[in-house]
Formats: structure tokens, C-alpha cells, sequence
């Protein structure tokens, strides 16, 4: 049975004293609810030393990682330095790096090699742009995505990638892929998994949906066969919010 997970992406927010808040908020939701899911937070940088020290048990992740392992690149946060604080894992490809930061299938599929080495688990992002949506090309765009990223790994590696399928046209817009448009692509994805690593590995691996899941539609899209759980933005910046789409999973 393949993980259920809700996972936070906070992006660029929050000060420190609100994300220290927020921290404890969420670290004492789960120890009073006990989820039915695994509970990540993805959270800026400079958080996440402060996050691992006070919040042992919360799964802490960085929101990108470089793709180099270290050296002279000014600015960027090594896999080692993340795993020597203790975080858990990485959001890897997300769509915002792949737009503002110019980020290419190849680098964001040196990204997930280098935090699965280091022992820190990648959360792989694909998803399509509204222009190749409407010109049908969502499942190309998404393949391409997924076999430039990772179909260079081992089974023994792929099964340790959690992957997020985040249509960019859904992200914070407000818009949502249907229930039915995420399992569609979902059953995609895993069916390439399968087809290139047995159904087995492609059974396992986790993939999540991204893109506007609140409180009010979560239910709808977590009930999907192939929809594990989701990448939440704006939803993860509240603990009213977040706490909920957790408790999602004791209503599925
Ligand atoms: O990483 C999270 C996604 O970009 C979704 O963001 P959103 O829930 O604000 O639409």
C-alpha cells in the first residue's frame, strides 16, 4: 500500500516568528489527530535548521536543492549541507523554478539523483502550462517531464521519489483540475512507471496533485485511485486550512 500524503509547500512566506508559530501550530495538530497520512512540510531555507531542532518529528523539507554536490556556486544549498540539519527531503522541479528560474528536465533530474544519494527524498513536480493543455499536449509535456527527470534512476531509487503532478494553469489561481482531469494524468504517469519499471514499483510510488486543493475540494480529488495525496500552497499557510486537508484522509 503506497503512502498517503498531504504535503505543505509555504513558498516565500512567512517571517521567522510566524513560521516558528505555524511550526508549533502543525506539530501539535498532528500529535492531537493523529493523521491517516503523512504530514511534509516544505518550507523556506533559512527555516528549516530551527524546524528539525524544535520539531524532531515533523517532516521537514527544503523547497529546492542544487544540483551540484559543492563548490564554487555562489548562493546555492547543497544536498549534504541539508542532510547535515537534518531535513527530510526536497521539492524538486517545482513549476515556479522551472518558470522564474529557468530550471530544464535535465537539471531539475540532477536535482532528485543527488538528493536521493544524500539519503533525502524528493518530491519530483511535473505539470503543463494552460497553452499546452488546450492544445492537448498535457500528457507529451508530462512524459517528457517524467522520462528526462527519472527514468534515468533504478527501481530501488524510483520507488523512494514521491512525484507531484501540479497543472501550472491550477497553481494559486484558484482553478482546479477536476477529480477526474488529475486521475486521468495520474494513471498516466503511473501507467509510465509501469511500462518502464513493472507495476509493481509503479503501484508504490506516491503521486500528488497540486494546484488550488483547499478545504472545500480536497475530499473530491483525494478519493481518486491514483491521486495519493496533494502539494498544498496557499491551503498550507494556516494551520485551520492545512489541518483539514490532513483530516481529509479520515474521511476517504
Ligand atoms: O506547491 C504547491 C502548488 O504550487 C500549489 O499551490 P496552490 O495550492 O497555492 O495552488
Amino acid at each position: 500500500m503506497r503512502k498517503k500524503i498531504v504535503a505543505g509547500n509555504w513558498k516565500m512566506n512567512k517571517t521567522l516568528p510566524e513560521a516558528q508559530t505555524l511550526l508549533a501550530e502543525i506539530d501539535s495538530f498532528i500529535q492531537l489527530n493523529s493523521p491517516k497520512c503523512e504530514v511534509i512540510v516544505g518550507i523556506p531555507f533559512i527555516y528549516l535548521e530551527n524546524a528539525k531542532a524544535k520539531h524532531k518529528n515533523l517532516q521537514v523539507y527544503s523547497e529546492d536543492i542544487s544540483e551540484h554536490r559543492s563548490g564554487a556556486y555562489t548562493g546555492e544549498i547543497s544536498a549534504e549541507m541539508l542532510t547535515s540539519i537534518h531535513v527530510d527531503g526536497s521539492i524538486v522541479g517545482h513549476s515556479e523554478r522551472r518558470q522564474y528560474h529557468k530550471e530544464t528536465d535535465e537539471q531539475i533530474g540532477a536535482k532528485v539523483k543527488i538528493a536521493l544519494d544524500n539519503g533525502l527524498t524528493p518530491i519530483f513536480c511535473n505539470g503543463e502550462l494552460l497553452e499546452e493543455r488546450k492544445a492537448g499536449k498535457h500528457f507529451e509535456v508530462v512524459k517528457r517531464q517524467t522520462e528526462i527527470a527519472l527514468f534515468n534512476l533504478t527501481a530501488e531509487e524510483i520507488v523512494k521519489v514521491v512525484i507531484a503532478y501540479e497543472p501550472v494553469w491550477a497553481i494559486g489561481t484558484g482553478e482546479t483540475a477536476t477529480p477526474e482531469q488529475a486521475q486521468e494524468i495520474h494513471a498516466y504517469i503511473r501507467s509510465l512507471i509501469a511500462d518502464k519499471y513493472g507495476k509493481e514499483v509503479a503501484d508504490s510510488v506516491s503521486i500528488l496533485y497540486g494546484g488550488s486543493v483547499k478545504p472545500d475540494n480536497a475530499k473530491e480529488i483525494f478519493s481518486k485511485p491514483d491521486v495519493d495525496g496533494g502539494l498544498i500552497g496557499g491551503a498550507s499557510l494556516n494551520v485551520k486550512d492545512f489541518g483539514s486537508l490532513i483530516n481529509t484522509y479520515k474521511e476517504i
